[in-house]
């Protein structure tokens, strides 16, 4: 382990006491638990834990269930609440370009972290030759910046969000932070001649709970559309109806360059 600490510090520099709190609090990649072909990995640097898992009936759909402590939640839902976008009843989304507020830089550097990590581990590990057992592709990870483009979405109870592919004018590589309410995403194949053929449509059910970071590139991100039901029938965990409160959630891309 002392191995990986080394390789985190050249990464990132020393963690020392002078940063400031807010920062800490968000950047928190110091171990992760990654399971590939059923097999777990874990490691620890700083004493903090995270554990991926890789959604096997999609490449390129992965799920960091712990990525946000309940303190860093909280503190990533008061950094959303201070900045007013739903203060309006009427207002659920909102968008932001290009530079987006010191918090989402934070997010983003935080998910750049983990990801890092988790790489690694699952390299370390020799797992991670075949491109499927990699959480997120090298030149997508170190792209600059890794992301430009912010939705928050708010959910109200019921509500939710159509079967989509993200826009072509987004780049590969989408991180989804989930908060407050757990909920199911579905995904569901982008119709084409080999899927028309199976019947009935093959439909992946991942649930995502408060704290936890889903990523999609490359199949799930073009061959997948996704959508969250909450109406009544579609939540359902383990043969329960999960209780439906609000829920937020910030989204994370790239736009396409345009030359
Ligand atoms: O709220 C979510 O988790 C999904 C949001 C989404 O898919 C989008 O904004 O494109
Ligand atoms: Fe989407």
């Amino acid at each position: 382990m002392e191995e990986l600490k080394t390789i985190l510090t050249e990464a990132f520099g020393e963690s020392s006491d002078s940063e400031g709190e807010e920062q800490r609090q968000l950047l928190h990649t110091h171990c992760a638990e990654n399971r590939v072909n059923g097999k777990a990995l874990s490691g620890s640097v700083y004493g903090e834990s995270h554990s991926w898992e890789r959604i096997s009936e999609i490449n390129g759909l992965w799920l960091c269930k712990d990525f946000l402590s309940p303190d860093q939640q909280s503190n990533l839902l008061s950094s959303i609440q201070l900045e007013g976008w739903f203060a309006e009843p009427s207002s659920n989304q909102a968008m932001r370009f290009g530079d987006l507020p010191g918090w989402a830089v934070e997010l983003s550097s935080s998910i750049h972290e983990v990801i890092l990590f988790g790489n690694y581990v699952a390299e370390l590990e020799n797992c991670g030759k075949s491109k499927e057992a990699c959480i997120f592709p090298q030149d997508l990870l170190w792209r600059e910046p890794l992301f430009d483009q912010l939705i928050v979405n708010m959910y109200r109870p019921g509500e939710g969000i159509c079967p989509h592919v993200d826009l072509m004018r987004f780049e590969d590589g989408i991180a989804i932070v989930s908060l407050e309410s757990s909920c199911v995403m579905h995904f569901s194949q982008v119709e084409n001649e080999t899927c028309r053929a199976q019947d009935p449509p093959q439909r992946v059910p991942v649930l995502l709970t408060p704290g936890c970071l889903i990523l999609m590139w490359g199949e799930a991100r073009y061959l997948w559309k996704h959508e969250i039901n909450r109406g009544p029938g579609f939540q359902i965990c383990e043969g329960q109806e999960i209780d439906q409160k609000r829920r937020m959630s910030a989204t994370l891309r790239k736009l396409c360059s345009t030359d």
